[in-house]
C-alpha cells in the first residue's frame, strides 16, 4: 500500500522522457535538438517539462513559510490567553484557540511538511534529475568524434552527472527553501504590521538590507563559484588523464611530473576557492551585523510599546519570536542562496559542453547510403584539420567496385586521415567523396558507417562480454554467426579458454575492468571477427594485422582474403609485405598521391615505394618471393 503510494509519486516524472519531438518511443531518429546554452534557459527548459510537480513544490514551499509564521502568532495568542486566565479556567476560557493551535501544529504543519517532502524526494529528485542527465547524455552522443578528441572523456562525463544535480538542486532550492523563506518574511511583515507599523517598517528595511547584501555580493560569489567549478573540472580531468595513461606514467617513471601537473591544477583550484570563501565570509559578517541591528530595534520598539500599553505581552512574544526565527533562518538562507549561486555557476559551466551544437550533422534531407557496387571516388579532396595547409591536398582517387587498394606512405603522410574522411569523422574542407555516385556529405552518417567495416590498429574493446564485443555492429546476430565469425578470425581457440574473475567463461567472459585482459593480437582478432560479422560491402583495414604474430597472421590470411572477396577494400599497412599483393598500391606523401600501381611496377619504377620497400627488413626476401 505504502509502496504503491510512493511508487505513484515516483512515476509522475519520466526519467527517460525527452522534450524533443524527434524521439519516438525512445528511439533515436536523427540528431536531437541541442539544449539551450544559457544557464537560465537550460533550467527553464527542464522546469517546463515538469510544470505540475514543480507547481506542487511551489505551493508546499509557500504553505511551509505560512504555517511557520502562523505559529509565532499562535505563541502570542497563548501568552495573552495565559495572562487573561487562571490555571483552572484556561482550558474552558480558550478551548477553541488551543484546539486550533493544536490542529495547526499537529495536523496542518505535519501534512504540509509531508507533502513538501513527497514532492521533493519522491517526485522531483530521482526522476527529474535523471531526466536532465539523460537528455544531456543523449545530446553528447550526437557530437562528432572530434568533440571527444578535444576534451577529457572523464570531464565530459562529469558534466553530465553534475548538470543534473546542479540544475535540479537549483530548482528545488528556489521553489521550496527560498520561496518558503520569502513567504515567511512577507507574512512576518504583515503580522508585525498589525502589532505596530514601526516594527513592520524595521522588518521591511531589514529585508531591503538583506536584499542589498545578496545583490551586491552575489556577482562576486557567482564569479568565483564559476571559476571554482571550472578549476575543479580541470583537476579531475588531469587526475583522470594520469590514471588512464597509467602505463605511460609507470614506464617513464613520471609520477613526479604527474604530481606537479596535478598539483598545479589543485593550486589554481585552491586560489579560486579562497576567493570564493573570502566572499562568503564577507556575506556572513554583513548578515550577522544586519540581524543584530534588527533584533535590537524590534526588541526596543516592542518593550517601549508594551510600556505605553499599546501592545500586549503576547504581541511582544510574537514579535521577538518572529525576529529570532528570522535571524536563525537568514544565516541558513545565505547558505542556500550560496548553493543557488554555486549551482547556477555549475550549470553555466556545464552548458558550454552539454549544450554545444554538434559541428557535424546529417543534412536535413540526408538519405541512407545505397551501396550496390562499392565504387569510391575522392574528388579534389582537401583537408587540413582546420589549419591553413598540409595533411590532404587536392587529392583525387577512384577505387573501382571490388578493387583492393593499399595506402602506403611515410608516417604522417595522411593515410589514416584519408580513411577517416571516407568515414566522415571529419567534414572536408574542399572537394567531395562519392560512394556509388552519392556524396557522403549528403547521406546519413549511420548508413555510411554501417556500410563500411573498419579494423584499426588499436582496437579498444568495450567493458562487456566477448559476445557483445563481436556482435557490436549487429547486436541481433544469431549465436552461430558470432561463433563462425570468431572462427574465421582465428579467435575461437583462445575465446574458449577464457574465464574472467567472476567465473564467466568463453563468449560470456567480460573484457577489461574486473574482467579478462586480452593481448593486442587477441583484441585485433576480436575486431576482425566483429567486422566479419558486420559483413559490410566496403572494408577499411588500418594496420589490421599489425598486432598479430606471423603465425596467427598466416592462419587468418586466408580468411582475410575470403573476407575481402567481392568487397571494395582500402588497406593501410606499414609492413608492406602484408599489402603487396593487393590490386593497386597508392603511395601518399604529404597528402598527395605520388605513385600508384601494382607492387612489381612500383618496385621497377624505383621511387618512394621502392625506397620504403628496400628499407624494410625482410623486404627483399618477400619482394623476391612476390616477384
Ligand atoms: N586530430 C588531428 N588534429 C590535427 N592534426 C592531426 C590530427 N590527426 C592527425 N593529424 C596530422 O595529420 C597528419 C597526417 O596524419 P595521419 O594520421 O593521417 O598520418 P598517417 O599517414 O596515417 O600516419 P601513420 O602511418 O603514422 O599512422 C599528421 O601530420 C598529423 O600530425
Amino acid at each position: 500500500m505504502i509502496d504503491r503510494f510512493l511508487r505513484w509519486f515516483e512515476n509522475v516524472v519520466d526519467p527517460f522522457g525527452d522534450a524533443d519531438r524527434e524521439v519516438a518511443g525512445g528511439a533515436r531518429i536523427g540528431a536531437l535538438t541541442p539544449l539551450p546554452n544559457v544557464a537560465w534557459r537550460f533550467i527553464w527548459h527542464f522546469a517546463r517539462q515538469a510544470k505540475l510537480p514543480l507547481l506542487g513544490l511551489l505551493v508546499t514551499g509557500g504553505l511551509t513559510g505560512g504555517v511557520e509564521a502562523m505559529l509565532y502568532s499562535g505563541v502570542g495568542w497563548v501568552v495573552d490567553a495565559l495572562e487573561s486566565s487562571s490555571p483552572a479556567t484556561l482550558l474552558t476560557d480558550h478551548f477553541w484557540l488551543l484546539a486550533a493551535l493544536l490542529g495547526l501544529t499537529l495536523v496542518v504543519r505535519s501534512l504540509v511538511l509531508f507533502a513538501g517532502a513527497l514532492f521533493e524526494e519522491q517526485v522531483i529528485v530521482p526522476s527529474f534529475y535523471s531526466r536532465i542527465r539523460w537528455q544531456s547524455y543523449r545530446r553528447l552522443m550526437d557530437q562528432p568524434y572530434t568533440f571527444f578528441q578535444n576534451d577529457f572523456a572523464g570531464r565530459i562525463a562529469q558534466k553530465v552527472v553534475q548538470v543534473g544535480e546542479a540544475a535540479g538542486d537549483f530548482v528545488v532550492t528556489l521553489l521550496q527553501t527560498f520561496w518558503s523563506f520569502v513567504t515567511f518574511v512577507i507574512l512576518g511583515v504583515a503580522i508585525l504590521g498589525t502589532i505596530d507599523p514601526w516594527m513592520a517598517l524595521v522588518l521591511f528595511v531589514w529585508a531591503l538590507g538583506y536584499l542589498w547584501i545578496v545583490v551586491r555580493l552575489l556577482p562576486r560569489i557567482r564569479k568565483w563559484g564559476r571559476a571554482t567549478a571550472d578549476s575543479r573540472s580541470v583537476v579531475s580531468g588531469r587526475i583522470v588523464d594520469s590514471f588512464t595513461n597509467i602505463l605511460s606514467v609507470k614506464l617513464f617513471d613520471a609520477e613526479r611530473s604527474e604530481d606537479a601537473y596535478v598539483r598545479d591544477g589543485f593550486e589554481q583550484f585552491l586560489q579560486n576557492v579562497r576567493k570564493l570563501t573570502r566572499s562568503l565570509t564577507g556575506v556572513r559578517t554583513a548578515v550577522n551585523v544586519l540581524n543584530g541591528l534588527m533584533i535590537t530595534a524590534i526588541g526596543v520598539l516592542a518593550i517601549h510599546a508594551w510600556q505605553t500599553g499599546a501592545i500586549t505581552s503576547g504581541a511582544v512574544a510574537t514579535a521577538l519570536g518572529l525576529v529570532l526565527r528570522l535571524n536563525q533562518m537568514s544565516g541558513w538562507m545565505m547558505f542556500n542562496i550560496n548553493g543557488l549561486v554555486r549551482n547556477y555557476g555549475t550549470v553555466q559551466d556545464a552548458v558550454a559542453t552539454v549544450s554545444a551544437p554538434p559541428a557535424l550533422l546529417d543534412r536535413p534531407d540526408a538519405k541512407p547510403l545505397e551501396v550496390a557496387r562499392g565504387e569510391i571516388r575522392f574528388e579534389a579532396v582537401t583537408f587540413h584539420y582546420g589549419k591553413g595547409s598540409g595533411v590532404i591536398e587536392n587529392l583525387s582517387l577512384l577505387v573501382r567496385p571490388g578493387e583492393k587498394i593499399g595506402l602506403v606512405g611515410r608516417s604522417g603522410a595522411g593515410k589514416t586521415t584519408l580513411v577517416n574522411l571516407l568515414l566522415r569523422l571529419y567534414d572536408l574542407e574542399g572537394g567531395r567523396i562519392l560512394i556509388d555516385g552519392q556524396d557522403i556529405a549528403g547521406v546519413t552518417q549511420g548508413s555510411l558507417r554501417s556500410r563500411i567495416g573498419v579494423v584499426t590498429q588499436d582496437t579498444s574493446l568495450l567493458h562487456r562480454s566477448i559476445r557483445d564485443n563481436i556482435a557490436y555492429g549487429r547486436p541481433d546476430a544469431p549465436e552461430d554467426e558470432i561463433v563462425a565469425a570468431a572462427r574465421r578470425a582465428n579467435a575461437e581457440d583462445f575465446i574458449e579458454g577464457l574465464k574472467d574473475l567472476r567465473d564467466r567463461e568463453g563468449y560470456d567472459a567480460h573484457v577489461g575492468e574486473r574482467g579478462i585482459k586480452l593481448s593486442g593480437g587477441q583484441r585485433q582478432r576480436i575486431a576482425i571477427a566483429r567486422v566479419l560479422l558486420k559483413n559490410a560491402p566496403i572494408l577499411v583495414l588500418d594496420e589490421a594485422t599489425s598486432a598479430l604474430d606471423s603465425e596467427v597472421e598466416a592462419a587468418i590470411q586466408e580468411n582475410l582474403a575470403a573476407m575481402m572477396a567481392g568487397k571494395t577494400v582500402i588497406a593501410i599497412a606499414h609492413r608492406l609485405s602484408t599489402i603487396a599483393a593487393l590490386d593497386r598500391l597508392i603511395v601518399l606523401d604529404k597528402g598527395r598521391i605520388v605513385e600508384e600501381g601494382a607492387h612489381a611496377d612500383l618496385i621497377r619504377r624505383g621511387g618512394l615505394y621502392a625506397d620504403l620497400w628496400s628499407r624494410q627488413s625482410g623486404g627483399f626476401l618477400a619482394g623476391e618471393a612476390a616477384e
